[in-house]
């Protein structure tokens, strides 16, 4: 398959906390993405930079306030759109507030594996609990496909950039993703 054509992209944010050894993620309940777990993000509006608008949209679907860092770049392409999505994910390690529901988000705690072998083993058996803290592994059988790829080294600390073209029932077809540190 050939990479898929685009000639334009619309740009998005996702922003990933993690606190005390655990990740946030948040249950979509509607719209692109809707029934998955995500970092928290959406829509740059016009006139607002992706960091103000990583910060904005955290705010808005989980409560809380953070000093976040960019970490990563990525870019889907998918033939049930007509604009490629370019994505800037952001991290932090701290937050002020209080994580809250809203509309567009349920926000959950993950545990998340100490290893990238033991991210592995939950890829391939999901829904295992770590019995230190009775939560849940990252749900990687209820993300993106493209998650598993680079979440990861993603929270070993590496940065990356990558694109992911899917088909039309939303299975990664072409792909690649590299380190940047
Ligand atoms: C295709 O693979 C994807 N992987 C990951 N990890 N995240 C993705 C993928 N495709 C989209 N996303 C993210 C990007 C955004 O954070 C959300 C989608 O944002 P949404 O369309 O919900 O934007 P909002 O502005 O919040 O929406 P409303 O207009 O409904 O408020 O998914």
């Amino acid at each position: 398959m050939d990479w898929l054509p685009f000639q334009k992209a619309k740009l998005y944010t996702n922003a990933f906390i993690r606190r005390d050894g655990r990740l946030l993620l948040g249950y979509k309940k509607r719209g692109l993405g809707k029934d998955m777990y995500n970092g928290f993000g959406g829509k740059v509006d016009p006139g607002e930079t992706p960091a103000e608008a990583a910060v904005r949209e955290l705010q808005e679907e989980a409560g809380i306030t953070a000093k976040l860092k960019h970490r990563a770049t990525l870019l889907f392409m998918s033939p049930e759109i007509p604009e490629a999505a370019h994505i800037e994910i952001y991290y932090a390690e701290d937050y002020e507030g209080n994580v809250t529901e809203s509309e567009e988000m349920r926000p959950e705690w993950f545990a998340i594996p100490d290893s990238e072998e033991r991210h592995k083993e939950v890829i391939q058996t999901p829904k295992q609990v770590d019995p230190t803290t009775g939560l849940r592994f990252i749900p990687y059988d209820q993300m993106w496909e493209d998650d598993k790829l680079w979440l990861p080294a993603f929270l070993s600390g590496h940065d990356f950039v990558g694109r992911a073209d899917f088909d039309s029932q939303g299975h990664m077809q072409k792909w690649w993703f590299a380190l940047t540190s």
